[in-house]
């Protein structure tokens, strides 16, 4: 095997639920196939049109928690009343590989995941232009039922209170020009130092 010239990034995107941040990663996924997705593993139902091991992983309370005690997930947290977690397995081979991996997940996943990998992570929250816009987005996604929707614009605020301890913040106003400072988002990481193995090596060669 070659060894890859870097590690990869855990490019992590969190945001209010309908602020648009699984828009922005799969934009990112489609413009860029070798950007991997962290699945997460998750005890909520699948939406209309969700795919078992695409969107999430769906597991019952009892499995999920099996996993969390086996340490097969990287983080997890309750979100929504729900349990959400990372496999653990796919983004450590991805890292390993030069795989920059996307993760959609909340502030608490966040703080578990750069105080579990400090080198590996960069992230960006993304804000709703304004409460009015992220509620009709909700609505018009039609993918929730009210009560569902009440749930997550209570939950709202909490999660946006978080916006500080993210490396960048953007406002997804016009979704391709939040497409695009995501993007930059990235390719900013991939250029910081500490991931330039090949780097490391080159000015090795350089002995007089
Ligand atoms: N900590 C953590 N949060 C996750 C994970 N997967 C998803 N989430 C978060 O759980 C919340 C609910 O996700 P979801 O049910 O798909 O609803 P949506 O955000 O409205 O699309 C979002 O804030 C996600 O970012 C995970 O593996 N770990
Ligand atoms: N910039 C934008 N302007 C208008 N609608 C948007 C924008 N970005 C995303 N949306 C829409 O808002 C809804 C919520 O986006 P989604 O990506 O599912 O949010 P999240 O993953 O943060 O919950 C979707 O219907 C999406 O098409």
């Amino acid at each position: 095997m070659t060894r890859p010239s870097r590690r990869g990034v855990c490019f992590i995107i969190s945001a209010p639920s309908g602020a648009g941040k699984s828009t922005i990663a799969n934009a990112l996924r489609a413009s860029e196939p070798s950007l991997k997705h962290s699945v997460s593993v998750t005890t909520r139902q699948p939406r209309p049109g969700e795919v078992e091991g695409v969107h999430y992983h769906f597991r019952d309370l009892e499995t999920f928690r099996s996993m969390a005690e086996k340490g097969e997930l990287l983080e997890w947290a309750e979100v929504f009343g729900r349990g959400y977690g990372t496999p653990r397995q796919p983004v450590e081979e991805a890292l390993a590989a030069g795989h920059d991996m996307v993760f959609d997940i909340d502030w608490q996943g966040h703080r578990l995941m750069r105080a579990a990998m400090p080198d590996d992570v960069v992230s960006l929250f993304v804000l709703p232009p304004s409460l009015e816009e992220l509620e009709r987005r909700l609505h018009r996604r039609a993918s929730d039922h009210p009560e569902e929707i009440e749930k997550r614009m209570r939950a709202a605020l909490d999660e946006i209170s978080h916006w500080s301890e993210f490396d960048h913040v953007i406002v997804n106003n016009e979704l391709d020009s939040a497409i695009g400072q995501a993007r930059s988002v990235l390719q900013s990481a991939r250029q910081v130092t500490r991931r330039q193995t090949g780097i490391a090596e080159m000015v090795k060669t350089f002995s007089r």
